[in-house]
């Protein structure tokens, strides 16, 4: 009699629960519905039909929908249903909240490798490995690196003079290879310019999981795991990631051999040291050590996170800052002035210096603005919300948040097209909106790595720009732009690089 009454109990007790659940569902799909949008289909199809083309076409109907449903417009399919916003206002009351930190589904694919490190993890897990990573990010530590951005960049520039005697060249390749380096040096201590078998192994795999990505990112219903599971490309993945996993367990134990010996003998400042440099993945290991507050495979899922999240990101801003200094010589002549008065001649600046270069920080600002190499992040809502049209959102809504949108927009910027750093000048940005300018998201989840980046892009550019004039050879106009997780052109970045010694008159 109590087993049945028992069983009854849960019974009803699971029911109530899948109807509340279902209930709730349904209101937030019904909520959804009531934003403007592109017209249904059917249930199949929703009303996202017209993405299901090329990543090409994809991205210039998302956009011409940012443009057409402004400042908010639903997307559906089956029982999923997106709210997309574009305009500063929404982005604010999203980013800025702590209420609104979880990612979206979207995020899961990158499970299989980056597990729930700090860009995938919500709740107090995230908080957590914000409050141990933040310290890698403290300027006596941006620092050191800046010794690795020149050497990372040395290398890039010998590159490009061994081919720059053809008629242009296309960066991505090259650039993609000098970011991966770099970050590689600067979160594992390892340096994947020497080639060796494992790295370049490593290398290929972080590209080809990378395309996975971009593959998966455009079918929806691979975002499920058990459909995705039926692909071929889920056991390549598979592949792939055992070979990013075997790495960086390798990587990671080597180093915790060494740090033991090394903090027996180093002095305080042991993150800092010049010889040992490896403070990402040092701090994770100190905090392992010192209260267990990480393990061994919190501490692969964040040197991943690193390894993902710090390389394609810097890689596409580079590419893109090439191109439009080439496309605006009276921006590149600027920027080599204020090299010369800066720099006075050195080709390698440091930290202070680098800070110094404001006019090349308002062009990458502009860079940044035109080319977010993150053209979207995804949330789910953590309660509800009512938006800046009016809206009613219930928690739990699927968000997407178009950075690349919110960037053009004419009335906060006016000839949006227009690649014009002044508008990174105080006075001009006085009267926008704080959240009308977020190429590195803002709010509590906002990027950790942002500083590291601009000191990254700033090295590079001046490393680059000390050794060859750009001339134009790809446009803003002659791109194909492509949605993936990281803003990326269909036909690469070309730009024709011509030796300074060559052209004397803009010498340094
Ligand atoms: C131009 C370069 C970069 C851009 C434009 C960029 C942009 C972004 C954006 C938009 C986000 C928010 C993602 C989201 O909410 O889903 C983010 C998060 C993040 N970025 Fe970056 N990023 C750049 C470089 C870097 C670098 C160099 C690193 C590491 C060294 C890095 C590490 C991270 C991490 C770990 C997160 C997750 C932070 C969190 O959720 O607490 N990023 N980045």
């Amino acid at each position: 009699m109590i087993l049945l009454v028992l069983t009854w109990t849960i019974i009803v007790l699971v029911g109530l629960f899948v109807v509340k659940s279902l209930t709730h569902q349904f209101l937030i799909i019904k909520n959804v519905h009531r934003l403007p949008g592109p017209p249904s289909q059917n249930l199949l199809n929703g009303n996202i039909g017209p993405l299901y083309g090329s990543p090409e076409s994809l991205f210039k109907t998302v956009r011409q929908w940012g443009l057409d449903y402004y400042p908010i417009y639903q997307n559906w399919v089956a029982h999923v249903a997106v709210a997309n916003i574009m305009n500063p206002y929404d982005f604010e009351t999203i980013l800025s909240s702590s209420k609104h930190i979880s990612k979206s589904q979207v995020y899961d694919m990158l499970h299989g490798w980056l597990g729930t490190g700090l860009l995938t993890s919500t709740g107090s897990k995230w908080q957590n490995r914000r409050k141990i990573l933040t310290p890698s990010f403290h300027f006596n530590i941006l620092q050191e690196f800046i010794k690795i951005f020149h050497e990372e960049t040395e290398r890039l520039v010998e590159v490009l003079k061994k081919e720059c005697d053809k008629p242009f060249i296309d960066v991505t390749g090259y650039v993609s290879d000098f970011a991966l380096n770099t970050i590689g040096e600067t979160a594992m201590g390892t340096s994947f310019s020497e080639e060796t078998a494992n790295g370049k192994r490593y290398k290929d795999a972080i590209h080809q999981i990378g395309n996975l990505y971009s593959y998966r990112l455009l079918r929806p219903w691979f975002l499920n795991k058990y459909v995705y599971f039926f692909s071929p490309r889920y056991y390549t993945e598979r592949k792939l990631v055992n070979v990013l996993h075997e790495f960086t367990t390798e990587v990671v134990a080597k180093r915790e051999k060494n740090f033991k010996a090394i903090k027996q003998d180093a002095s305080e400042d042991f993150v800092y040291s010049k010889r040992k440099r490896l403070a990402m993945l040092d701090l994770l290991l100190t905090a392992k050590k010192e209260d267990g507050s990480i393990d061994d495979e919190g501490i692969r899922e964040e040197v991943d996170t690193f390894m993902f999240e710090g390389h394609d990101t810097t890689s596409a801003a580079i590419c893109y800052a090439l191109m439009l200094i080439a496309c605006h010589p009276d921006v590149q002549e600027r920027i080599v002035e204020e090299m010369h008065q800066v720099l006075a001649g050195s080709t390698k600046p440091d930290y202070r210096t680098l800070q110094e270069l404001k006019y090349l920080e308002r062009c990458l600002k502009e860079v940044l603005r035109l080319f977010p190499s993150v053209p979207f992040i995804a949330r789910v809502l953590g309660e509800d919300m009512t938006t800046y049209s009016g809206h009613h959102l219930k928690a739990g809504t699927m968000i997407h948040l178009h950075i690349y949108d919110l960037h053009r927009n004419p009335d906060i910027y006016p000839d949006p097209e227009k690649f014009d750093p002044d508008r990174f000048l105080p006075e001009n940005c006085q009267n926008r909106h704080n959240f009308a300018y977020v190429p590195f998201s803002a709010g509590p989840r906002n990027c950790i790595g942002q500083k590291f980046a601009m000191l990254e892009i700033k090295a590079v550019l001046c490393g680059v720009l000390a050794e060859f004039v750009l001339e134009p050879v790809d446009t803003p106009e002659s791109l194909e732009l492509k949605t993936e997780l990281v803003l990326r052109s269909s036909g690469g970045v070309r730009v024709k690089f011509v030796p300074r010694k060559r052209n004397r008159q803009s010498d340094i």
